[in-house]
């Protein structure tokens, strides 16, 4: 039987420990005859390279480890490619959210002009390592979990559109893993479900047993009257921004009440209330640092310290089932049923054909299959409309290195209130990201 290699890019990535902990415990399913870590940065990826080597040692020793920041090394000899690279890491997330709430608009990761910000970094990060790997095994697949994902997928469909990429998000996942709480049910993969968006900007119109009896009301109903808050023990989900989401679940969904929006809405439908509850000099950045930052690099510490990964554990949550379920999907052409960013080419009838869109696909072989959505309400549409095209305009600015098609970008952006706001949040974009972005004239 086969084993695969498997290469994790942003080997210092809070989120690797968890991915190599699936690798492990999917080893039955899935079995793997390589992990390699790869990071551009070696001080960050040195406590997790070391923590996992014990861990790997210790379960599964005929699994070869290493962890490098040699492309060469990282990128020869293997079937996938785990990317979630940060390109300038928390420092300038906390920018990116910290200037737009300066200038009173949302300052978040991936919404708005925070989001658009660091997809002028990600790009060039995502592309190299997608060039590295096709340089390197060619025939390996590259699954992006890279930030953000909308803005990224649209610069690989644009900017490399014959490569083997895959560009993914877990928040459906994450939140139908409350769904399926909520029904009392044991897993999300007991539900059928039909969502369609663009990345972080989507919405479940259906939702289905087996069987097909048809489970929204229930859950509408709940979600109406208790967000999304449950009573979880999911370590990123106590956290309390997130608690608060959740809670805003209730007012997000009162736009359609028969269909579950993506949380990420929030940022879109209130973006008045997300200013005024926001700290600007607190924001989910520092939250991170302070919280998934030290727990996981201490858990590796102690690790390492002890020489053993015995009774210390790593969380592996929705996030790492997702990625293994996907390399899987693509290594034994399973056509399971998953939710990935794909080019739109008719799926949503009545939507941009040449638009990034996050609908259900079936996935074997020869990687994704989108299914027909069909059209979508007017609402849904003209939201998405607008957005897609802000998204866009941000690889045309990077393309381009224009000044203008990234003040568009930011002027069209639902969340940003006038074109003179988006000029003065630009130039202070441009003066924070000028290691980062190309120089734009
Ligand atoms: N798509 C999703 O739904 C989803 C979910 C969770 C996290 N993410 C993304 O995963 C990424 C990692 O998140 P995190 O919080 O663990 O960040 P992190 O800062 O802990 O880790 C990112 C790592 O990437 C490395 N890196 C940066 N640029 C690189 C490059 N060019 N080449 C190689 N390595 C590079 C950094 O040195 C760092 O070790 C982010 O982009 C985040 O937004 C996406
Ligand atoms: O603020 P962060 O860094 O904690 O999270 C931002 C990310 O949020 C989503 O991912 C969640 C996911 O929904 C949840 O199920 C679990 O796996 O944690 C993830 C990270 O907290 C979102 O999909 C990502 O794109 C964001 O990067
Ligand atoms: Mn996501």
């Amino acid at each position: 039987m086969k084993k695969f290699a498997i290469t994790i890019a942003g080997g210092g990535s809070t989120f690797t420990p968890g991915i190599v902990d699936m690798l492990l415990s999917s080893y039955e399913e899935f079995p793997i005859s390589e992990i390699k870590l790869y990071d551009n940065l070696a001080e960050r990826q040195e406590p997790i390279g070391k923590a996992c080597d014990i861990m790997i040692s210790e379960r599964y020793p005929d699994v070869k480890f290493s962890y490098t920041t040699d492309p060469e090394e990282a990128f020869t000899g293997i079937d996938f490619v785990m990317a979630h690279i940060r390109v300038g890491l928390y420092a300038m997330r906390e920018l990116d959210e910290k200037i737009p709430l300066n200038y009173g608009v949302v300052g978040q990761e991936t919404c708005g002009p925070g989001g658009m910000a660091y997809g002028m970094r990600s790009i060039t990060g995502v592309l190299e390592i997608l060039d590295y790997m096709e340089e390197y095994s060619p025939d390996a697949w590259m699954l992006n979990y890279s930030n953000p994902a909308a803005i990224v997928a649209e610069a690989t469909r644009r900017l490399r559109p014959d490569s083997k990429i895959i560009n993914i998000c877990d928040m459906p996942i994450g939140m139908e893993d409350s769904f399926a709480t909520i029904l009392g049910l044991e897993s999300r993969k007991d539900m059928i479900v039909r969502y369609y968006g663009l990345n972080h900007f989507g919405w479940w119109d259906s939702i289905t047993d087996k069987e097909g009896n048809d489970l929204m009301p229930q859950l509408t109903k709940y979600i109406s009257e208790h967000g999304l808050v449950l009573d979880t023990d999911a370590f990123q989900h106590n956290d309390e921004s997130w608690k608060e989401t959740y809670r805003k679940m209730r007012d997000v969904i009162a736009l359609t009440p028969e269909i579950i929006p993506n949380s990420y809405l929030k940022y879109y439908y209130y973006p008045d209330y997300v200013v005024e509850t926001s700290d600007k000099e607190h924001t989910r950045a520092n939250e991170v640092m302070e919280g998934r930052e030290k727990q996981v690099f201490s858990t590796a510490e102690k690790i390492v310290e002890a020489g053993t990964a015995e009774g210390i554990e790593f969380e592996a949550d929705a996030h790492a089932t997702f990625i293994v379920d996907l390399a899987r999907a693509i290594a034994y052409n399973t056509k399971e049923r998953m939710l990935l960013i794909v080019p739109n080419n008719g799926s949503i009838s009545n939507f941009t054909y040449d638009a990034m869109v996050e609908i259900p696909c079936l996935v074997g072989s020869d990687g994704p299959e989108p299914l027909h959505i069909g059209e979508i309400p007017h609402f849904q549409k003209g939201l998405m409309e607008q957005q897609v095209n802000v998204e866009k305009l941000v690889v045309d600015a990077y393309v381009e290195k224009s000044y203008t098609k990234m003040w568009q970008a930011l002027t069209l952006s639902k969340i940003v209130p006038s074109a003179k706001v988006a000029k003065d949040l630009l130039d202070a974009l441009i003066e924070a990201n000028a290691d980062y972005w190309p120089e734009l004239r």
